[in-house]
């Protein structure tokens, strides 16, 4: 089985904590995104800092682009994004924007699956229009009312598509091996990572067990 990509959620709003965060965790991890309330709130300036210290990282800029998709995201593909996200409910209009902007740049657009009625039809569309990941999502507030992405990350890693699947929401130790048995290509971690006492040694614990569930 290929070994899946760890993207480590860097969700801090402080960018100083943010870089201090990716500098911890580096050795572990293959993907650095940028969380949606930490571009926000830090802007272009921390794609840039992160483009300029991790040359051969792969940079996920979560803008969850909803409208102007090409204007939205093609500054920050110029800035260095490999990968960023735009809503699969914002229609294949604006997602259609998102992939114009990233082939300008040789960079990847991921479509966010978060509150997609039909995730399989909006991925089998997106997938036609030449978006390259699809991520299976059960963001925070979902993950707070008790919702894990795992029914849905089977659904959509067995659609059989010609695209990546990433999943995020919640993934934690215990979660890993049936996160990569079940197709994952880009395993998301935030606050596992982030919210234990040492971020290191969660992130390398991760990885071991990635690896593990691969072999
Ligand atoms: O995308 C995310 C969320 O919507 C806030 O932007 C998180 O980065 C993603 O859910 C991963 O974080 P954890 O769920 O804490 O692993």
């Amino acid at each position: 089985m290929a070994r899946p990509l760890i993207q480590m959620a860097l969700d801090s709003l402080d960018f100083d904590q943010t870089v201090a965060l990716a500098d911890k965790v580096a050795p572990y991890v293959d993907i650095f995104e940028i969380g949606t309330p930490c571009i926000k709130y830090n802007g272009i300036n921390l794609v840039k800092e992160l483009r300029n210290r991790y040359p051969d990282k792969l940079l996920l800029v979560d803008l969850k682009t909803m409208d102007a998709g090409e204007y939205e995201a093609g500054a920050f593909y110029a800035a260095g994004a490999d990968i960023c996200t735009v809503l699969g409910v914002s229609g294949l209009a604006t997602i259609g924007g998102v992939i114009k902007a990233a082939k300008k740049h040789a960079a990847e657009v991921q479509v966010d699956l978060i509150n997609v009625p039909n995730k399989a039809e909006c991925a089998r569309e997106s997938a036609k229009l030449g978006a390259q990941i699809m991520g299976v999502h059960t963001g925070l507030d979902a993950q707070a009312a008790g919702q894990t992405p795992f029914g849905d990350l089977n659904e959509v890693a067995s659609l059989g598509l010609n695209v990546r699947v990433s999943v995020a929401g919640g993934i934690k130790p215990a979660t890993i091996d049936q996160t990569v048995k079940a197709g994952a290509n880009i395993i998301v971690v935030g606050a596992a990572i982030y919210g234990a006492p040492c971020p290191a040694t969660a992130a390398r614990e991760i990885r071991e067990l990635v690896d593990a569930a691969a072999a």
